[in-house]
């Protein structure tokens, strides 16, 4: 196990189906634990191919049930900002792949802003999204603990794209260079859809443990590079730490110029 401001723990799976399944056993375990030591738990969602084929694992884990769902507090890392249920969006398919199948209490669940919301709940413009949720955090730090602004959630979890990017953060964007902890509209992304809000990797690093979820050698020289100490600004991965464990789980693929 590492400390955050070290090197990542990795794990690396034979296949993505192994690397999803292991990453929901070991969400479950994380979620039961975190309500077992402080009576609560909170978890950071990714969109993404295998961050939702991981939330498909939870949904048919036979362990599902260690986990108090009611009490589970739900939040995105970073969304695309399209219409509420557009199948783009990233809580559209999580919605699709596990939460609507866990007795969860809405109110704990934290959507970010669809781009048809009113305007005074961050519709219509990325950065008003980006406002809104910054308030839906710093209200949720206030229950859940951690700084002023950000909770201190239990568990982060993270894709990677080829290019190095998590959340909504991209090499060399001004996301890249959002020096505070907090949410940011984004702009002209390089993968559609082109306008997204997401956390800065300040605000990601807020996260006791934080998890890269990653297969496919398309991935494989962005962690490589990562894991030699690029700069977050080129490969944004790199920035990306737990205050108390960064947990890489790969399959071979992905971990391949490791
Ligand atoms: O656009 C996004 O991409 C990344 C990675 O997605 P993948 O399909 O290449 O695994 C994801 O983590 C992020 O949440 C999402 O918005």
């Amino acid at each position: 196990m590492t400390s955050g401001g070290g090197q990542p723990t990795v794990v690396v799976h034979a296949d993505e189906q192994t690397t999803a399944r292991d990453a929901a056993d070991r969400l479950i375990t994380a979620l039961a634990e975190a309500q077992a030591a402080r009576g609560s738990a909170s978890v950071v969602l990714t969109g993404g191919g295998i961050g939702i084929a991981m939330l498909r694992e939870v949904a048919g884990s036979s362990r599902r049930d260690e986990v108090d769902w009611p009490t589970v507090e739900v939040f995105w890392g970073d969304e695309r900002f399209v219409p509420a249920g557009d199948a783009e969006r990233n809580d559209a398919q999580a919605r699709e792949a596990l939460l609507d199948a866990l007795p969860l209490d809405p109110a704990r669940v934290h959507p970010m802003a669809a781009s048809d919301a009113p305007e005074d709940a961050g519709g219509g413009d990325p950065d008003l999204a980006a406002d809104a949720y910054a308030k839906t955090l710093s209200a949720a730090a206030s229950r859940l603990g951690g700084g002023a602004a950000i909770p201190a959630f239990d568990v982060l979890l993270a894709g990677c794209g080829p290019e190095g990017h998590v959340l909504s953060v991209f090499p060399d964007s001004p996301a890249v260079h959002a020096a505070a902890a907090g949410v940011v509209g984004v702009r002209d992304c390089p993968k559609p859809p082109p306008t997204r809000v997401s956390l800065t990797l300040p605000a990601a690093r807020h996260a006791r443990e934080v998890w890269l979820v990653a297969a496919g050698g398309g991935k494989a020289e962005a962690i490589a590079r990562a894991h030699g100490g690029a700069s977050e600004v080129d490969v944004p991965l790199a920035g990306l730490r737990g205050t108390e464990r960064t947990l890489w789980l790969l399959d071979e693929a992905a971990a391949a110029q490791l």
